[in-house]
């Protein structure tokens, strides 16, 4: 035996020591299937965005926005939704301009005007998208307002608002546009959740109930369509430069109409949006956009809750000083981070 085949044998038994049926080669042996499961997927062919058909909620601002113009780029038929006909045609003026610069094909959008936190307008708007274009091959549930407020003082009525719009009106779009999805055993509904919907921080309870509501919901659907060859993405960004926190409701259903420095120091909208073309072309079940920070928290969440508790319960009372509070006492301040 060369001493070659000498140390190959003699690296064999150090690596059967390691992993030596113990609780380590479990470990490893999990990660290495991981591994490999990740990179076949890598290797499928990605999902075709070109020429189908793709509902965009919110898409008059912020992500919603940077959405339609990243899928239209890829030349996606837009339907993009809000409730404001004006501020849609904003967005679509914009993409048909950019229309001219571009290399590729693209599509001129569609738009339906409805609020999401009606039932019945839903319902209707469903029925519109389907005229449209006969079909939905991916519908991105991006709409969504924020809340500030301490519990104590909030109104009911604020809890449910939030709730209609973050939580019931995706859940009603979705179950409108599911049928014809499954008829056709074809199509992919996305959802634009947030790290809040993993972890919940004070002075955001309504907001961080729907987001956990949203992936609860989203992640039953996925379960439950998978034998259609339906897909469902929940997409968890942190903090993105947007006006959400101008948007948000306040306590008595006030706008809180600031700025929060967590949200101007964001995340850039379009960087999100590449983030959802790409979890629609890879078909990825679950995003997680978490910063530093965020991963943190959800690692402390789940590995140390009481630690996790006891931040919060810090953050919270520090909040409710008056001096901090930017939208009146349990405001949410400037949206410090610890
Ligand atoms: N910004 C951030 O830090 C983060 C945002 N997110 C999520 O991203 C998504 C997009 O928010 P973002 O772009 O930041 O915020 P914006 O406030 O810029 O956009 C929100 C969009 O939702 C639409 N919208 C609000 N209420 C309704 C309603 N009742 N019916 C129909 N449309 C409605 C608005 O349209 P219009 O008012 O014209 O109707 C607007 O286009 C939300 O789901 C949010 O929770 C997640 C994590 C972080
Ligand atoms: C001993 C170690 C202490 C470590 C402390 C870590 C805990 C700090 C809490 C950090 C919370 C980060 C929350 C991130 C939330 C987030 O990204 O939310 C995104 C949004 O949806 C923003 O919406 P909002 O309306 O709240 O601006």
């Amino acid at each position: 035996m060369t001493p070659g085949h000498r140390g190959g044998a003699g690296g064999a038994a150090a690596l059967e020591r390691v992993m030596g049926g113990g609780p380590l080669s479990l470990v490893l042996g999990g990660l290495g299937v991981l591994l490999l499961f990740r990179m076949v997927r890598r290797l499928r062919p990605g999902a075709r965005v070109r020429d189908s058909v793709v509902v965009i909620t919110g898409a008059s601002s912020g992500l919603g926005r940077e959405c339609a113009r990243v899928f239209h780029a890829a030349g996606a038929r837009l339907v993009l939704c809000g409730r404001h006909a004006g501020r849609l045609q904003e967005t679509v003026e914009e993409l048909n301009e950019a229309a001219g610069w571009g290399h590729t094909q693209t599509h001129p959008p569609s738009t339906v005007t409805f609020d999401l936190s009606e039932a019945g307008a839903v319902e209707r708007a469903a029925e519109e998208i389907l005229r449209l274009h006969g079909n939905v091959d991916v519908l991105i549930n991006n709409a969504g307002i924020s809340y500030r407020g301490n519990i104590l003082e909030t109104d009911l009525s604020v809890q449910r608002a939030v709730m209609d719009t973050n939580y019931f009106g995706p859940v009603a779009l979705t179950q409108a546009l599911l049928p014809s999805m499954v008829r056709r055993r074809s199509g992919h509904v996305v959802v634009i959740s947030s790290i809040q919907g993993r972890i919940a921080i004070p002075h955001r309870s309504a907001y961080a109930a729907s987001k956990h509501a949203t992936q609860a919901y989203f992640d039953c659907l996925r379960a439950e369509v998978e034998r259609y060859g339906l897909e469902v993405s929940v997409v968890s960004p942190g903090y993105i430069r947007t006006n959400l926190s101008r948007n948000a409701l306040t306590g008595d259903g006030s706008q809180y109409g600031v700025l929060d420095r967590t949200t101007a120091m964001g995340r850039d909208p379009a960087d999100v949006a590449r983030a959802v073309l790409e979890a629609v072309r890879r078909r990825s079940k679950d995003v997680l956009l978490a910063g530093l920070l965020a991963t943190v928290a959800l690692y402390l969440r789940t590995l140390c809750p009481a630690l996790f508790f006891k931040v919060m319960a810090i953050r919270a009372r520090k909040e409710q000083r008056p001096e901090a509070a930017g939208g009146g006492a349990g405001g949410g301040g400037a949206g410090g981070e610890t």
